[in-house]
């Protein structure tokens, strides 16, 4: 391609009335990977985008992309069904900022029913789970719970649970001056209470509360029951999430990963009781019989769901997947940051290839396609988006995040969570070896690692970053969004390179004795 060029570059001298066309430099995606030449499969960091033109702020970039056929999204990330990165509190996160979270299945059905629930029964604002005692409880167990939640506060139903019977609230005050810790609740607890009833909104909560004066409203259903809590120190912090990605109803929107065996069925019917929205058919190699029957099930029974099918990473396989009738495509075979795939299985293909050939096929269907795993950073995000992804997938990125599932510690010196892969053995004798170890075979065979990574912070701060990063990589390009991108990237208008192992060490930072990376600061 290079040689070609070259011979037909007119002499410098003559140059100055050259039109645009004539002086595009690299090369289109389809010359990059359907060339004659491609006989290598590239990844991210293989290839380079030139720049095009900027004739526009940055702050007109918008990210608004679809996931599946009928769900968009306004944030282009979603999170990955894995034990160490998406449960309620994720998917939550992941909606507020114009996401989608998907909740693992490495748990009993009515575990992941009960995170899937959280997502959809969630009001900003409202704490729609919160700790509850029971009259007979003493005040040493209030003292527990003030231990491990740090507040005081508590509602007092007829049981101890949520959806029963308010009889009171126990607050500091009822307690400040009691000695003896064995005394009951209910003899110190406040039986008065002062509640406001559903339906209400935050606007209509904050009113009473500031009227009140009180530290906590709990809201009560017409019989009475506990149906969630307000409490004043979050209302102040409750902000607005102009990005959030909802359903018609207003609730957030919730994905959750099954599997294809049998139970999963039992699985599945649990989940779209409790209102999940979209649905993943969690596997590392896709095309598979299992695969197709589930799809064809779910779109006989439950025609509304949309159905993310996967992992793909081949024309084929795509095609075999959307003639079953998927609403969406995950795209990658071992190419995350914790997957042995490649290694233990020989089978697999490099990030880039891989995106840009199942999209360009699923694409042309009406179909758009997650590029799952292998996402480092803003740049990998951009270049999946530019190979015609319609999404990125995370897990290594966010399960560093305050959202993700277990708690930070400190090793040298650094604040770390854990990340394991969905096919660590680690994760596997969680519950996932039901899937992976056939009641015949003797060796359980692991396809993925368990690790750590670093303290990332809140989504709220993260996530922001990210699109920012990402909206000034558009500007780059030239690109407002991703219709631009698609179109000039069908045109030939957006050029690629591809950069020698000398080209990456070069784009890295390099040469320096030693420095600090930070990677975001707020304004
Ligand atoms: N994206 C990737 O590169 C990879 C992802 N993973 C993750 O690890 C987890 C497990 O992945 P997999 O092992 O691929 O799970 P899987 O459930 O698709 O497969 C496990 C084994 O069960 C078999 N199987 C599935 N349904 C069956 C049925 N109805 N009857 C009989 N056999 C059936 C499969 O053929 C396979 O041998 C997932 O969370 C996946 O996302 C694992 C490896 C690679
Ligand atoms: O080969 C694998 N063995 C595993 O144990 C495993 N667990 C997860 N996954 C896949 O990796 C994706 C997340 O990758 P990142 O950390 O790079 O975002 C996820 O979204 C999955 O597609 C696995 N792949
Ligand atoms: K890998």
């Amino acid at each position: 391609m290079g040689a070609d060029a070259a011979t037909v570059t007119p002499p410098r001298e003559s140059m100055g009335g050259a039109k645009d066309e004539d002086l595009a430099d690299g090369f289109s995606l389809g010359e990059v990977f359907g060339g004659s030449k491609a006989h290598s499969g590239y990844t991210y960091d293989d290839i380079i985008v030139l720049p095009g033109e900027i004739d526009f702020g940055v702050e007109s970039v918008t990210l608004e992309s679809k996931v599946t056929r009928k769900i968009s999204l306004r944030t282009p990330f979603v999170s990955s069904p894995m034990d160490t990165v998406t449960e309620a509190t994720m998917a939550i996160g992941m909606a507020q900022h114009g996401g989608l979270g998907i909740i693992h299945y490495n748990m009993p059905i009515e575990d992941q029913v009960a995170e899937v629930r959280k997502v959809k029964t969630y009001k900003n604002g409202f704490i729609s789970d919160p700790v509850v005692l029971a009259p007979h409880n003493t005040l040493s167990d209030l003292d527990a719970v003030k231990e491990k939640y740090g507040h005081y506060g508590i509602p007092v139903t007829i049981d101890g649970r949520l959806h029963s019977k308010l009889v009171g609230i126990v607050t500091k005050r009822d307690v400040d001056f009691q000695e003896d810790r064995s005394v009951l609740v209910d003899s110190v607890m406040t039986k008065d209470v002062v509640t406001i009833q559903e339906p209400v909104t935050l606007a209509q909560a904050n009113a009473r509360l500031a009227d009140c004066k009180k530290g906590k409203l709990p809201v009560v259903n017409a019989d009475g029951e506990l149906v969630s809590l307000i409490s004043r120190t979050d209302l102040r912090k409750a902000r607005d999430y102009p990005l959030s990605t909802v359903a018609a109803s207003g609730s957030l929107l919730c994905g959750a990963a099954v599997g294809t065996r049998p139970n999963d069925r039992i699985r599945l019917a649990a989940l779209v009781e409790a209102g999940v929205d979209v649905v993943v058919l969690d596997s590392s190699q896709g095309d598979s019989c299992f695969q197709k029957d589930m799809v064809r099930w779910i779109k006989s029974t439950y025609p509304l769901l949309q159905v993310i099918g996967g992992n793909v990473v081949t024309r084929q396989q795509a095609k075999h997947l959307i003639d079953a009738g998927v609403d969406g495509l995950r795209v990658g075979m071992g190419v995350g940051s914790i997957c042995t795939t490649q290694v233990v299985c020989a089978c697999g293909r490099p990030q880039a290839s891989a995106v840009y050939a199942v999209a360009s096929y699923a694409n042309s269907r009406g179909v758009p396609v997650i590029a799952d795993g292998g996402v480092g950073n803003t740049g990998h995000i951009i270049k999946a988006l530019m190979l015609g992804a319609s999404c990125v997938m995370m897990g290594s990125m966010l399960a560093g995040t305050d959202e993700a599932p277990g708690e930070y510690f400190f090793q040298d010196g650094v604040r770390l969570k854990r990340y394991r892969g969905m096919g660590s053995l680690e994760a596997m004798s969680q519950g996932s070896d039901k899937r992976y170890f056939a009641s015949q075979a003797k060796v359980k065979v692991a396809q993925g690692v368990s690790g750590t990574v670093p303290d990332k912070g809140p989504l709220a701060t993260y996530i922001p970053y990210l699109r920012q990063g990402i909206a000034h990589g558009f500007q780059d390009m030239g690109v407002r969004d991703l219709d631009e991108m698609t179109s000039r990237a069908a045109s030939g208008a957006i050029r690629v390179e591809l950069r020698s192992p000398a080209a990456q060490k070069e784009g890295g930072v390099h040469g320096l004795h030693n420095y600090v990376l930070r990677t975001h600061a707020q304004a």
